[in-house]
């Protein structure tokens, strides 16, 4: 059995990115650019006053100003100053030929259609955003690499680019197994418990950006499984299966993998929950056998599966691992690494209750995982341990 150190540098090695392709802006948030991108406009194109008020000569801002014209945001319409002369303006809107400065129409006043200046400080230029200040064409907008906010997006989209290069996210397929699982919302006959893996992963994934997801249930069945783990393998880039992966006799996706040429990179991590996961490549194309406990699903979710699917889109680990300090004593036998479900806050690291791996209610209020080592026993009060803050 390989440990959780080895478990995780085998899965960084044999995972590659997925190739780029260009998306709609509408859909490129939360990826990484995979080439530089360059404005194709000066913008804005034109001069644009800042704030409403009067647009104006700063030479002749001593002067009684006849207002003449009217600029608003959006006008189709160009205008051109003559000497003497203010026009009133709006923010957004160009200025007309001839101004240089608009003054706000807070510091003015107006008399008989004249306009006095009442701005002792007005510099020449003020609230006038010149051609190209946000960004020159041909300019770099954002360069190779950047992750694309929010922000970034509504950038791009305001210098006009519609289309990126990216590094896409994965698709993801889930294959729930297992004959026992009823679907929540019917009634629960003898021996079944109701499915709630694929809705634990759907959210984690949902919530980490990654929305092709297929859901296929299968049941303990090695044809069906082969069945349904090939077409999962042919239609998203990579799969997970969540239970049969142990050691009973129903349990097929070991076999399943092997009859669909994915090649076994490891089987059994010595951690707790999660001891029998197994990960194989077919191709480029990952493939996680999750140990169907609820609460090992998830864990190895944010252990192995998460930081895999970011590693294929040049992302960033979300998991982020820090040092925090119990708050408890906590005793466990040598020879697996424990992840335990707990709170962190200024810190303070602290155990909840409910670790067994078939319970999600303690899981439910976690917001980190705390890694106790293979090797150590006890761990007191006020130690320093390694955590994994669940992304939010
Ligand atoms: N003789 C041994 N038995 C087991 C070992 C072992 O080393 N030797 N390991 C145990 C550990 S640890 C785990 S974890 C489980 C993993 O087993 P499987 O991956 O084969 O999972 P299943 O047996 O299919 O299911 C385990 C458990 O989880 C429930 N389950 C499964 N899928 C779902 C789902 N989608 N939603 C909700 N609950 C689910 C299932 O009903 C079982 O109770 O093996 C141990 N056994
Ligand atoms: O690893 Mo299993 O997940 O301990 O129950």
């Amino acid at each position: 059995m390989i440990t959780v150190a080895e478990a995780k540098a085998l899965i960084a090695e044999n995972i590659a990115s997925l190739n780029p392709l260009n998306l709609p802006i509408e859909q490129a948030s939360r990826h990484i650019l995979a080439a530089d991108v360059f404005a194709k406009y000066d913008i804005p194109q034109f001069r644009q006053s800042s704030m409403d008020g009067y647009a104006l000569r700063f030479e002749e801002k001593d002067l009684a100003l006849q207002i003449d014209g009217e600029m608003a945001a959006g006008t189709a319409s160009p205008l051109s100053l003559a000497p003497g002369k203010t026009a009133r303006i709006f923010t957004g809107a160009p200025l007309p030929d001839g101004a240089d400065t608009v003054v706000m129409q807070e510091k003015v006043s107006l008399s008989e259609g004249k306009l006095t200046v009442l701005d002792d400080r007005l510099q020449e230029g003020v609230n006038v955003r010149a051609v190209g200040s946000e960004i020159k064409a041909n300019a770099l907008a954002m360069h190779k690499g950047s992750i694309l906010s929010p922000a970034a997006i509504g950038f791009l989209a305001g210098i006009g680019i519609t289309e990126v290069p990216v590094y896409p996210l994965p698709t993801v397929s889930i294959i729930v197994t297992g004959k026992e699982l009823q679907s929540p919302g019917e009634e629960l006959g003898f021996g079944q418990v109701y499915e709630s893996n694929s809705y634990s992963l759907s959210a984690a994934l949902k919530q980490a950006g990654i929305i092709k997801v297929d859901v296929i249930c299968a049941d303990d069945d090695l044809e069906i499984l082969t069945g349904i783990l090939d077409d999962a393998l042919k239609n998203s880039d990579v799969v997970l299966l969540t239970g049969g992966v142990s050691v009973g006799d129903y349990d097929f996706v070991l076999e399943a993998s092997k009859r669909c040429k994915v090649n076994q990179i490891f089987h059994k991590v010595k951690q707790r929950p999660g001891k029998p996961l197994f990960f194989g490549m077919q191709g480029a194309k990952p493939v996680f056998g999750l140990p169907g406990n609820p609460s090992s699903v998830l864990s190895c979710f944010y252990n192995y599966v998460l930081p895999a699917l970011f590693q294929m889109a040049r992302k960033e680990n979300p998991v982020k691992e820090i040092y925090a300090k119990l708050t408890a004593a906590y005793n466990k036998p040598s020879g697996l690494s424990h992840f335990l479900k707990g709170t962190y806050q200024n810190g303070l690291a602290t155990p909840l209750s409910a670790q067994e791996s078939f319970r999600l209610s303690s899981f439910a209020y976690a917001n980190c995982l705390i890694c106790l080592n293979e090797g150590v026993e006890q761990f007191e009060k006020g130690d320093h341990v390694t955590i994994l803050l669940i992304p939010d």
